[in-house]
């Protein structure tokens, strides 16, 4: 279970942009007071206008940002207090993953994660295994990252972070760029990857299909978290925001 309490983000007050500090600027601060809990096993859909905070919210979700207030826990334990637990129990995916891969060929890249476990030989080679037939690229193991397609790099960098087995799976904007085929497919493996029990955290302005795949929809607006229901309750409520109801 992912939970943030009274979670409060502000940017630019120091070592974090390089900025002069803006501390106090209310324009810095990009979450405001968020509390949210995320069970296991839950496909939520996270979505807002640019600039209302989402990725700044999923940063927080395995320490890769710091609360200015308030905390964030997984199961139960300060991000803070054990890191490492946190980062093997959410998985992240960032946009633009080609920037994200370490190295050249598929298998290589997903087996980065677990090789830095310190897993045995024969952990690492089931948990690749594992994480590309769970994406469908079993097959495209040697293949050079480079050649594939951005759908195809798409699944690689959604394998990478399934190799770590994690209990949640959280993808920003993993749709930008990707044609409609592409943008299927890697929505039907998150489809399938929840039916299979991983908690998936989605980022998207694309709300097309929502309410068929998620179980609840949370649409942030400057910091805060607006909208917190069910896909087809939310969609009703989004005509007075920011954020478009899909075609
Ligand atoms: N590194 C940073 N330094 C300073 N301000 C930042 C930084 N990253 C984000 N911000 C600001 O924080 C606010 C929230 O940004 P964030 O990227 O979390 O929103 P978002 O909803 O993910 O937007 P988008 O949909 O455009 O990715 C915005 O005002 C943004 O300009």
């Amino acid at each position: 279970m992912i939970e943030t309490r009274g979670l409060t983000h502000r940017y630019g007050d120091g070592a974090a942009s390089g900025a002069a500090s803006t501390r106090g600027d209310d324009a810095a601060v990009a979450l405001r007071e968020v509390s949210l809990t995320v069970p296991d096993g839950e496909f939520l859909v996270l979505a807002g206008a640019n600039g209302s905070g989402k990725s700044t919210l999923v940063r927080h979700f395995n320490g890769l940002l710091t609360p200015d207030e308030g905390e964030v826990l997984v199961d139960g334990t300060p991000v803070a207090d054990d890191l490492v637990a946190a980062r093997s129990r959410v998985g992240m995916v960032f946009q633009e993953p080609r920037d994200c891969f370490v190295a050249a060929t598929v298998a290589r890249d997903v087996a980065f994660g677990p090789e830095n476990l310190g897993l045995a030989r024969a952990e690492v080679d089931r948990r690749v295994d594992e994480a590309l037939t769970a994406v469908n690229m079993a097959d495209r193991a040697s293949e050079r990252i480079d050649r594939l397609s951005g759908g195809e790099q798409e699944r690689v960098a959604i394998a990478g972070a399934l190799a770590m087995e994690p209990a949640h799976l959280v993808l920003d904007e993993p749709f930008t760029g990707l044609d409609e085929p592409a943008r299927e497919s890697v929505l039907a493996h998150l489809r399938a990857l929840h039916r299979d029990g991983t908690g998936v955290v989605l980022v998207t302005h694309d709300l097309r299909d929502v309410a068929a795949v998620a179980d609840r929809l949370v649409v942030l607006d400057d910091g805060r978290v607006v909208v917190d229901a069910a896909p087809d309750a939310a969609l009703d409520r989004l005509d007075d925001l920011a954020v478009r109801r899909p075609d």
